[in-house]
């Protein structure tokens, strides 16, 4: 979203078709056949372990598809949004809050672009939707876990990007952090955003996502939240997961086109 402006924008859409994908051609992701519509907003669930992480590695092009396809519609890889996990974050470096966050503008302005005037508003704005005015100056290592994940939300809201992908966003972050940052993801979906986030929080999932895509290193269910997440499938998505072999030969896919 552009901070300045109010109007809907057009989402973008991913779509995995019989895609494996893994490591070193060792699949993590088996035949995964799934769609996420432009506007949509799907929670990605499973156990530890299923190729939730890798198949938002896959959505950006980090991960190559070692068979079948992972698309995405409506705007260039590089448009997309991505939140890895906090744990993959190097946050050892003393930047100020204000410049990190304004790093989320290089998407449109370039990487010397210079920066305008009203970039400054933009910046304070971003910050003010998530509950770190006053913050600008603070050195990024002096944040608490819940205060840089804020950080991290607002240069997303700088990004203005139609596809916004989350992984795990709410791991170790306090109740009053989510509450607030939920309510950002909700209103980038309601702009027309396509989100996409890997949860672990069920009942979160349940109140707050129309859609869900359970996986255990394949699709196990996709669609209405209510619908997926019955004990019938959960109780499936755990059974794989145990079941599976992680020194298996690999299976034989379709080249990556
Ligand atoms: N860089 C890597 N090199 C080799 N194997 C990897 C790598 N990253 C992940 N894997 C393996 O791929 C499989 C899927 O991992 P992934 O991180 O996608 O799962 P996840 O569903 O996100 O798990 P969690 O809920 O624990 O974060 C696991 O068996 C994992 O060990």
């Amino acid at each position: 979203m552009d901070v300045r402006h109010s109007e809907p924008v057009g989402g973008a859409a991913l779509a995995f078709q019989n895609a494996t994908i893994g490591y070193d051609r060792h699949p993590a992701l088996h035949h995964l056949s799934a769609t996420f519509p432009a506007g949509s907003m799907t929670a990605v669930v499973g156990p530890n372990g299923a190729g939730k992480s890798t198949l938002l590695k896959a959505a950006i092009g980090n991960l190559r598809p070692i068979g079948g396809d992972v698309r995405v519609s409506g705007c260039r890889r590089t448009e997309i949004a991505y939140l890895p996990q906090l744990t993959e974050i190097d946050r050892g470096f003393p930047l100020p809050v204000f410049d990190f966050v304004a790093m989320g503008l290089w998407h449109r302005r370039g990487a010397f672009g210079g920066f305008r005037r009203d970039d400054d508003e933009d910046v304070a704005r971003a910050l003010a939707r998530v509950g770190l005015v006053g913050f600008e100056q603070r050195p990024l290592d002096t944040l608490s876990g819940g205060q840089l994940q804020r950080v991290l939300f607002a240069r997303l809201v700088l990004q203005d990007a139609p596809l916004i992908l989350l992984d795990e966003p709410f791991t170790a972050i306090d109740d009053r952090t989510i509450h607030e940052l939920m309510d950002v993801i909700a209103r980038w979906n309601a702009e027309g955003r396509t989100v996409v986030a890997v949860m672990h929080d069920l009942d979160l999932v349940r109140r707050q996502f129309p859609r869900t895509l359970l996986i255990a290193r394949r699709a196990i269910a996709e669609g209405d939240t209510a619908d997926v997440l019955r004990p019938e499938n959960l109780a499936a998505a755990r059974h794989h997961i145990e079941a599976w072999d992680e020194a298996a030969p690999f299976c034989e896919v379709e080249p990556a086109r």
